[in-house]
């Protein structure tokens, strides 16, 4: 569905891409776009990325996407920005529950409590206005489980690109795990946390001598230019997106390199969020599914070396999987 906001004049795209596991899920992005309907390529892809997260993240629910593409040099001062998610709000709740949504590049908690204030379909709300707040921390966590999957951390080397939110957690639990650390990031006032942390800093974190890289930063970081280069033994971390086209992941495979899809990886937040705003899960219960990544990592990878595939191929195989056997079940009944 694409549509001009009433209010705002400003192009809403939102991709329900699937519903064959249950409600469809996934952010709002508030970005430029040169034109509107480079946003609507961005929603599909995007939201049928998000179809392949849940399904292997085990969560009944499937892929969506909204996209808001700002005209270039769009001025978002507060009065449009609110009318902006207020037409957010509106277009999520004319589906009537197929869909709810949560932050993403450009939006946040205080954005989800103004969507919300149109449809009940919204999680990641602010703490205060009865939501779970900002989701690093449980992606943190889910990363943390993924890490110590792959080995016991005491002892191992890791390398980290990018200490924000995400990043700068992951870092604190594996410093105090035991873990060496190699960390960079672009600001440079994160010096101060590799220093608190005893973590070593490089300009070089893609070409360091690590057991792990551990992106946390942005995406499109793994090319065929960056693989050649890279000196690891495995990558697992965060960050949406690493690969900047499939085929790189062949690349890593060839070299030997195990590369962790993002999307089992990263999911620590989108698990835990609508766990308890959309499921009614307690915290515990959220967390503890939190942790599951670990074990669906494992999975994925004993797939993939079972069948001499690639990780990405053999969790999108297990996504497949489960949403053949859920579209069978549905035409069963
Ligand atoms: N926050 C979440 O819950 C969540 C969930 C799923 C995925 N992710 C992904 O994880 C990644 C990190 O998320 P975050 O919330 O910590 O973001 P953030 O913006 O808080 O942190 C990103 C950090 O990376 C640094 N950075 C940017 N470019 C860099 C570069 N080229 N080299 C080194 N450092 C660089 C930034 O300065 C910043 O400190 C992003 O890719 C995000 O999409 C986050």
């Amino acid at each position: 569905m694409a549509r001009r906001g009433g209010r705002s004049g400003v192009p809403v795209i939102v991709s329900v891409h699937s519903g064959t596991l249950g409600q469809a899920i996934g952010g709002c992005r508030l970005a430029p776009y040169p034109d509107w309907r480079d946003g609507l390529t961005d929603a599909l892809r995007l939201s049928a990325a998000m179809t392949a997260k849940c399904a292997v993240a085990g969560l009944p629910h499937g892929g969506a996407k909204t996209v808001v593409a700002l005209p270039p040099g769009t001025d978002l001062g507060p009065a449009l920005r609110r009318a902006v998610l207020l037409d957010v709000g509106d277009t999520i709740e004319s589906l009537g529950g197929e869909y709810a949504t949560g932050p993403d590049v450009g939006t946040g908690p205080d954005d989800m409590a103004v969507i919300g204030e149109r449809t009940p379909h919204v999680f990641c709300r602010p703490v205060g206005a009865g939501g779970s707040g900002d989701s690093s921390r449980p992606t943190a966590e889910g990363v943390l489980a993924a890490l110590a999957a792959l080995a016991p951390v005491a002892g191992r080397r890791f390398a980290i690109m990018g200490l924000g939110r995400v990043g700068a957690h992951v870092a604190r639990e594996l410093a105090a795990a035991g873990a060496e650390l190699l960390v960079t990031d672009v600001d440079e006032s994160r010096r101060q946390l590799a220093a608190e942390l005893g973590a070593t800093w490089t300009d070089d974190i893609l070409t360091a001598e690590a057991d792990v890289l551990v992106p946390a930063a942005l995406g499109g970081v793994l090319t065929a230019a960056t693989v050649a280069g890279l000196r690891c033994a495995e990558i697992c971390g965060p960050a949406n997106n690493q690969l900047d086209r499939p085929e790189t992941a062949d690349l890593l495979h060839e070299r030997g390199i195990l590369w962790a899809p993002d999307f089992v990886v990263s999911a620590g937040g989108v698990i835990h969020a609508t766990g308890v705003e959309l499921r009614g899960e307690t915290p515990a219960q959220a967390t503890a599914r939190v942790r599951g990544i670990a074990g669906t990592l494992t999975t994925v990878l004993e797939s993939a070396r079972r069948d001499g595939t690639t990780p990405l191929a053999a969790a999108h195989e297990l996504a497949r999987t489960r949403i053949n056997a859920a579209r069978q079940a549905t035409m069963a009944a």
